[in-house]
């Protein structure tokens, strides 16, 4: 599992370690600055051939203290090294205060006020400078600060090496840890060196954009104890990884039954496509059954164009309750080209709410608790009426909202989340999707980039497509509605709503990744055998 924590949680870590006696502070930063050191040299080894120029700047706590020591490391390698100290020496704390006397044994300080006005930005232009160490903030950011991001934008301008690279400690400065949001402006680095576990700030947002490289540095900090950890594991936010092949892979013994039966529900004729992608994509991923259901008008288009996916119709609501008697349809997906009012009417019927609105029945005391995934026009329908949806949804269901439809049933969560962010720690994606979580009672996927996955619990994930698994062709019209179907063929199949949204998510970017430039929605249910196959061969081969 790869864990990613908000800066609180680091600080815990941290001083859990320190309190223990396994360490102390100043080893920590001595392992921090080493770590950078040796990431600048793997990343780029033409650096190591000759003694180079390196500006280093310094901020006020405790990042800056990891850029003395960086400071240093270099000046033994036979560097020359330009420290800038942003902030009074006197006031760093003890182990910045250390490093920065023991830098002091070695080279001069540039001090700088941190007030803006007093910034004498030419000293910055160094001749010949080949790396720009960022120690200005790293997980203690608390406010926006404009002046020593001004300098260092002088500082990679005035550089009269056009391949100065840039490389930030722990965080660029500026974006804030815990969110990936930026207070005001921001370092952008080429890479970031990051102490035990990545960050979420490093993920979400803006995060990816402004740290060029995530590099992950050891620092010796060992997990808390089992019965007493720094951070309770439900609190920990982990980043959603390949799942393992044998959660889909399908038994010589079972029949397709056993990996139960999807309905993909379908609008007006001529919008029936979105349906079409969902349903494909829900028995690519493994659903025993697949069907799109639809009102007879809707019958010839949709048997113009499926073969394997079966097609049931329901008009209307009543239908649609009748329909839903054979237990054996386990899960539904409503939402892709359902249209609003449509939506209105099937939602309830799809979650069991009682019987449809005209029939005028009481709500059954114990509905069935099957699988619903709804997406699109099925969330824009409640736009108006959030808590009447809520009042129905249950644990067995996933919402799958993108941004404009998180805005519409959450429009307070989405505002605290677009505002402009005055102080660190900023309001996150994964703060907004776990308050969703809780206030709708059942698991909403968050897309984007950044897609954040949580259930009312508050155990939450975040599916990254950046860095290395970065997927911009997913950006095309019909993708959502294809992440639609496979969360809907895998909860079919028996997943929990969080597996199958997680494990929906990380197969819909590989998916793009395996198809590449030129990418269509109608490509990514094709994928599947191809990264099916791959999770196979990726799996530990049983001992014979
Ligand atoms: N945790 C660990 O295990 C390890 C951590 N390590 C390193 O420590 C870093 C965290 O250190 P840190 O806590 O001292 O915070 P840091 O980012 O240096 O900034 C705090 C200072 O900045 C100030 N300040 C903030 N915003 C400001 C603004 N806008 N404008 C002006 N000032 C502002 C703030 O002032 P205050 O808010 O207190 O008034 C305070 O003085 C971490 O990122 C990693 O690099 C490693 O050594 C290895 C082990
Ligand atoms: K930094």
């Amino acid at each position: 599992m790869t864990k990613l924590l908000t800066a609180e949680q680091m600080r815990g870590i941290e001083t859990a370690a320190i309190e223990s006696g396994s360490v102390t502070g100043l080893e920590l930063m001595e392992r921090a600055g080493r770590g950078v050191v040796e990431a600048v040299f793997a990343e780029w080894p033409d650096l190591l051939q000759a003694s180079h120029i390196a500006v280093v700047l310094c901020g006020p706590g405790n990042n800056g203290g990891d850029g003395f020591v960086v400071a240093r490391l270099l000046k033994e390698w036979g560097w020359e090294v330009r420290v800038f100290l942003y902030g009074d020496p006197d006031s760093l704390p003890p182990d910045a205060r250390a490093n920065y006397k023991r830098w002091r044994e070695l080279g001069e300080v540039t001090v700088r006020d941190i007030d803006p006005a007093s910034l004498q930005d030419d000293d910055l232009a160094v001749p010949g400078c080949s790396l720009i160490v960022d120690g200005l903030f790293g997980t203690g950011l608390t406010r926006p600060f404009r002046g020593p991001f001004t300098a260092f934008a002088q500082a990679r301008d005035l550089s009269d090496k056009k391949d100065v690279r840039v490389v930030a400690i722990d965080t660029p400065s500026g974006l804030c840890a815990d969110s990936g949001r930026i207070l005001d402006t921001a370092i952008r680095a080429d890479m970031s060196v990051t102490f035990h576990a990545a960050k979420l700030g490093h993920y979400l947002d803006r995060g990816p954009s402004e740290c060029g490289k995530i590099v992950l540095c050891d620092i010796g900090l060992k997990p808390g104890s089992e019965s007493r950890p720094a951070v309770p594991p439900d609190e920990i936010v982990r980043l959603v990884e390949r799942p393992a092949h044998a959660a889909l892979a399908k038994r010589a013994d079972h029949h397709k039954y056993s990996h139960g039966h999807a309905l993909i529900l379908s609008g007006v004729p001529g919008t029936g496509g979105a349906a079409r992608l969902a349903a494909r994509a829900a028995l690519r991923i493994g659903a025993g059954l697949v069907s799109v259901v639809c009102e007879d008008a809707e019958v010839a288009e949709h048997a113009a164009q499926l073969t394997a996916i079966m097609i049931k119709r329901a008009n209307g609501a009543a239908a649609l309750a009748a329909l839903l008697e054979d237990e054996r349809l386990n899960a539904l997906c409503l939402g892709p080209g359902l249209g609003v009012d449509r939506a209105r009417d099937l939602v309830p019927v799809a979650l069991g709410a009682g019987d449809p609105p005209s029939r005028g029945r009481a709500r059954s005391a114990s509905p069935p608790r099957r699988s619903v995934v709804l997406d699109a026009d099925a969330l824009t329908a409640f736009a108006e009426a959030p808590a009447d949806l809520f009042a129905m949804l249950h644990e067995r269901c996933v919402l799958t909202p993108h941004a404009g439809e998180f805005g519409r049933l959450f429009p307070d969560l989405a505002e605290r989340l677009d505002a402009t962010p005055t102080k660190g720690p900023a309001y996150s994606k994964v703060d907004a999707t776990r308050e969703a979580a809780a206030r709708a009672g059942c698991t909403i996927l968050f897309k984007g980039p950044d897609t954040v996955i949580a259930e009312p619990s508050g155990q939450a994930s975040i599916n990254a497509a950046r860095y290395d698994r970065a997927a911009p062709w997913l950006a095309t019209a019909g993708s959502g509605d294809v992440l639609a179907g496979f969360i809907t063929g895998l909860l079919a199949r028996g997943m929990s709503p969080m597996e199958a949204a997680e494990t929906g998510a990380w197969l819909h970017v590989e998916c793009a990744r395996a198809f590449g430039p030129g990418l269509i929605a109608e490509d990514l249910p094709e994928r599947i055998p191809e990264v099916l196959r791959d999770l196979e061969h990726a799996a530990p081969r049983r001992a014979r």
